[in-house]
């Protein structure tokens, strides 16, 4: 059925339809709902909420509301609903027959986009699994759907329904054995970011991880500060970042290094955006991905505070990185795009705050003294005793810090320096 969705042409007009509570922000949920149905080529036309408390099992409105819904789909000629919430199978099927029209749900959209969005291997296996964990339930409903399009029946009559049981088990087979390779090739590709990432942990240098909601502008931060600090020995540090106008423009991480001009070095990783209600199947799949922040020492969340939602971006953020099991990191926030706003730029407040745009270069300028701030305060100056076999030790050093004094002994090197505490455990052994 949502493959159905992907091939539509960009002008097909759509309902939106959700649920109001006591509790819940829904006027924000509905406006990104439009926003997220915009990001898949489909234009919002009229939005229908009801008040209540839990969704109605049967059909998710109430009777006279789901009549009202039926009565605009003529009137409007519009085709297609789009629901603010995962639906169950019998939900969309019972709502599909009494409007007539096709339903898609807050689910069914964001792997739509996702699917579409998916550029590295390991993404698209990661959206593959999703969509057919999510298709698995729902093989019923899209199996009639696509039995009375090729018939043309209006109701799926009994008469394909003994071909359809068959098929439609051999289609769960098949999607199973599917769902069993996919996870194996995942296994296979995520052994290797586990060795990549054990690597970046021996390699002793602060992580910071970009995290936020979708949109606020992470990879732009990031390509702007590779442009100024990427000069890593490798050239491929300094390679750019997909960044764009558009819901979930990322969908993997990519980690790179940072060179301050006084040799200070840290990685910094940019990664997947969050949206409200994100799909338990795409967090599970997705969450080696999302995880990369759980390694950080620092993180930096940006925040797009020329968004009148704001508040609620940063709940999501929160709420979704307490779901993939990020806690206890040190965290700034990034109030960006200020240079859409009235807010004077750039400004630290505190520890943990700074108000600044992204494009802007004292922004960046006033934002690395604030994370070196965090990752290097507590630098010591400490004297190590490198052996003369550990050569390939004192080198890297040597690329990494301005010594304070050098000297020799019968066995090794005597160097002193300054080193963050994290450094000083790393360094422990070579301690004089
Ligand atoms: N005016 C202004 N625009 C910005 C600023 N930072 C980012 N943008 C724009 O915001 C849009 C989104 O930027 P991205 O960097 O792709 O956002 P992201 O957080 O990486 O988004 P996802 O990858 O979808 O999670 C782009 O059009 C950027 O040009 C800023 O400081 N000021
Ligand atoms: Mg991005």
């Amino acid at each position: 059925m949502t493959q159905q969705h992907s091939n539509l042409s960009t002008a097909r007009q759509v309902f939106l339809v959700g649920l109001t509570s006591n509790h819940g922000n829904s006027t924000y949920e509905m406006t990104e709902l439009a926003n997220l149905t915009r990001a898949n080529n489909l234009t919002p036309v009229e939005t229908f909420t009801q008040k209540l408390e839990r969704p109605n099992p049967a059909t998710y409105f109430g009777k006279g509301k789901v009549e009202e819904l039926a009565e605009a789909v003529k009137t409007y000629e519009v085709d297609m609903i789009v629901a603010n919430d995962e639906l169950s199978p019998s939900q969309i099927r019972n709502l599909e027959k009494a409007t007539q029209a096709t339903v898609l749900d807050r689910t069914g959209l964001i792997l739509d986009i996702f699917a579409q969005r998916a550029q590295t291997k390991e993404a698209k296996l990661q959206v593959q699994l999703a969509r057919l964990q999510y298709q698995l339930p729902r093989l019923r409903t899209s199996m009639s759907v696509s039995l009375d399009q090729q018939t043309g029946a209006g109701g799926g009559g009994f008469t394909s329904r003994g071909a359809g049981e068959t098929k439609l088990e051999e289609s769960r087979r098949r999607i199973t054995a599917q769902m069993v390779h996919i996870r194996q090739d995942l296994a296979d590709l995520t052994k290797g970011e586990t060795t990549r990432a054990s690597k970046r942990h021996t390699n002793d240098l602060p992580n910071v991880a970009l995290v936020g909601y979708t949109n606020a502008g992470k990879s732009t931060l990031m390509n702007r500060l590779l442009e100024r600090f990427g000069v890593g020995a490798d050239n491929d540090e300094s390679k750019q970042v997909f960044e764009k106008d558009m819901l979930f423009a990322t969908l993997n991480t990519t980690i790179r290094q940072l060179t301050l001009p006084d040799k200070k070095q840290f990685l910094l990783s940019d990664t997947v955006g969050f949206v409200s209600k994100l799909p338990h199947n795409l967090v599970a799949t997705f969450k080696s991905t999302l995880q990369e922040a759980a390694h950080a020492d620092l993180l930096l969340q940006v925040v797009d505070i020329s968004d009148e939602h704001y508040k609620e971006m940063m709940a999501t953020t929160e709420k979704t990185l307490a779901e993939v099991g990020v806690s206890d990191v040190p965290m700034i926030t990034i109030y960006n795009k200020a240079d859409r706003t009235s807010l004077s730029y750039p400004e630290i407040a505190g520890d943990n705050t700074i108000t600044l745009s992204a494009i802007d270069s004292d922004s960046q300028d006033t934002l690395i003294q604030l994370i070196k701030h965090h990752i290097f305060n507590d630098v010591e100056t400490v004297t190590l005793h490198i052996p003369f076999e550990k050569g390939a030790l004192q080198a890297k050093l040597s690329s990494q810090h301005t010594f304070l004094a050098e000297s020799y002994d019968d066995t090794g090197t005597l160097l002193t320096l300054e080193l963050s505490k994290m450094e000083r455990e790393n360094f422990a052994p070579y301690l004089v």
